[in-house]
C-alpha cells in the first residue's frame, strides 16, 4: 500500500505543483492518476520513489516513509517506465534490462539470461536483444522500457505516459499488454496519464486531478462514468457531450447498443 498524507510540494522557482493531497493505492491493483496537463501527476509519481520530495506531508510504502529511505536503494526497487523509454542509447536491448539488476548485485550472466526472459513477458523477440535503442520502432522501445521497469521484480510499477508517445494502433497493444501482464504479476502500478480512455481501460482505480494535486473525484471507471462528482468531471470524461452515453436500439429483434450521435456501437448478446 502507498499512502499519500498530505502531500504539497512548491519548487524552487515558487511553482506550487501539488497543495494538498492524500491518498490510499491499494497493493495489487492499478490506480491511474489522470487529469490534463500541469495538473502534477508527474510530480505525484515521483514522489513514490524521491526523484521529488514533497515539500510538506510524507509518502509511506507499507507504513514506512519514504524520507526515512536511501533514495537510491529506493529508486532501485520500484520499477519505473516513462514515455520516451529512457533507454541508453549506447547500450544493447539485453544490456539496458540487466542494467540495474547488475547495479544491485546480479551477477552479468544470470542478469542478461532473466533479461532475456523479460523480453519474452513483454512480447519482444529475442532476435531483439543484441540490437541499440534506436535500432527498434517506438513501440518495441516502449517493450524494453516495460520489461526493464521489471527488472528487479519489484513490488510496484510507476509509469508516466508510457504509451504516449506511439501510433493509437501499437498503442492499443501496448494496453492490451499491459492488462495481460497485470493479470498475471498483479503489480501495485501507478500510472499517469492525460487521456481518459486509457485511463478507464487500464485503471482499477482512478484519481482525477485538477491543477495543484487537487482531487476531483477518486472511484472505479464505472463509479466516475455513473456519477461524475461535478461539472469539472464530467466535462473532463465527455460525459456532458454525450460522448460516452449508449442507449440500446431495436433492429429486426437484435438489440443493438448506439452512441449519442446514433452511431451502431455493438449488438447486446440475446
Ligand atoms: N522542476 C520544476 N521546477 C518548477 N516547476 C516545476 C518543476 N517540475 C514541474 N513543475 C511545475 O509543476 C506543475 C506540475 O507539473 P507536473 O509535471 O507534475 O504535471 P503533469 O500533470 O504531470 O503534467 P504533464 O501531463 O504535462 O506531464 C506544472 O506547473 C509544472 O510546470
Amino acid at each position: 500500500m502507498i499512502e499519500f498524507r498530505s502531500v504539497g510540494k512548491t519548487f524552487d522557482d515558487g511553482t506550487v505543483a501539488v497543495r494538498d493531497f492524500s491518498l490510499v493505492i491499494p497493493s495489487h491493483k492499478t490506480t491511474v492518476l489522470l487529469g490534463s496537463s500541469g495538473s502534477g501527476k508527474t510530480t505525484l509519481l515521483r514522489m513514490i520513489n524521491r526523484m521529488v520530495d514533497p515539500s510538506g506531508g510524507a509518502v509511506l510504502i507499507d507504513d514506512v516513509d519514504v524520507a526515512s529511505q536511501n533514495p537510491v536503494t529506493l529508486r532501485r526497487s520500484i520499477g519505473y517506465v516513462m514515455q520516451n523509454s529512457g533507454l541508453l542509447p549506447h547500450r544493447t536491448v539485453v544490456d539496458n534490462v540487466a542494467t540495474v539488476p547488475m547495479l544491485r548485485g546480479v551477477r552479468k550472466s544470470e542478469a542478461r539470461a532473466q533479461a532475456l526472459e523479460l523480453l519474452d513477458t513483454v512480447g519482444l523477440d529475442r532476435a531483439m536483444a543484441g540490437r541499440y535503442p534506436s535500432q527498434l520502432s517506438g513501440g518495441q522501445q516502449q517493450r524494453v522500457g516495460v520489461a526493464r521497469g521489471l527488472a528487479v521484480d519489484p513490488n510496484i510499477l510507476l509509469m508516466d505516459e508510457p504509451f504516449g508517445a506511439v501510433d493509437p494502433v501499437v498503442r492499443a497493444e501496448l494496453q492490451q499488454e499491459l492488462l495481460r501482464l497485470q493479470g498475471e504479476l498483479g503489480k501495485t502500478v501507478v500510472f499517469v496519464t492525460h487521456d481518459v480512455d486509457e485511463a478507464f481501460l487500464l485503471g482499477d482505480q482512478i484519481v482525477l486531478l485538477r491543477t495543484g494535486g487537487e482531487v476531483a473525484q477518486i472511484g472505479t471507471p464505472a463509479e466516475i462514468l455513473a456519477r461524475p462528482a461535478d461539472d469539472f468531471v464530467a466535462s473532463f470524461i465527455g460525459a456532458d457531450r454525450g460522448r460516452r452515453v449508449l442507449r440500446i436500439r431495436e433492429v429486426d429483434g437484435a438489440r443493438v447498443v448506439v452512441d449519442a450521435q446514433g452511431r451502431a456501437a455493438g449488438v447486446l448478446e440475446p
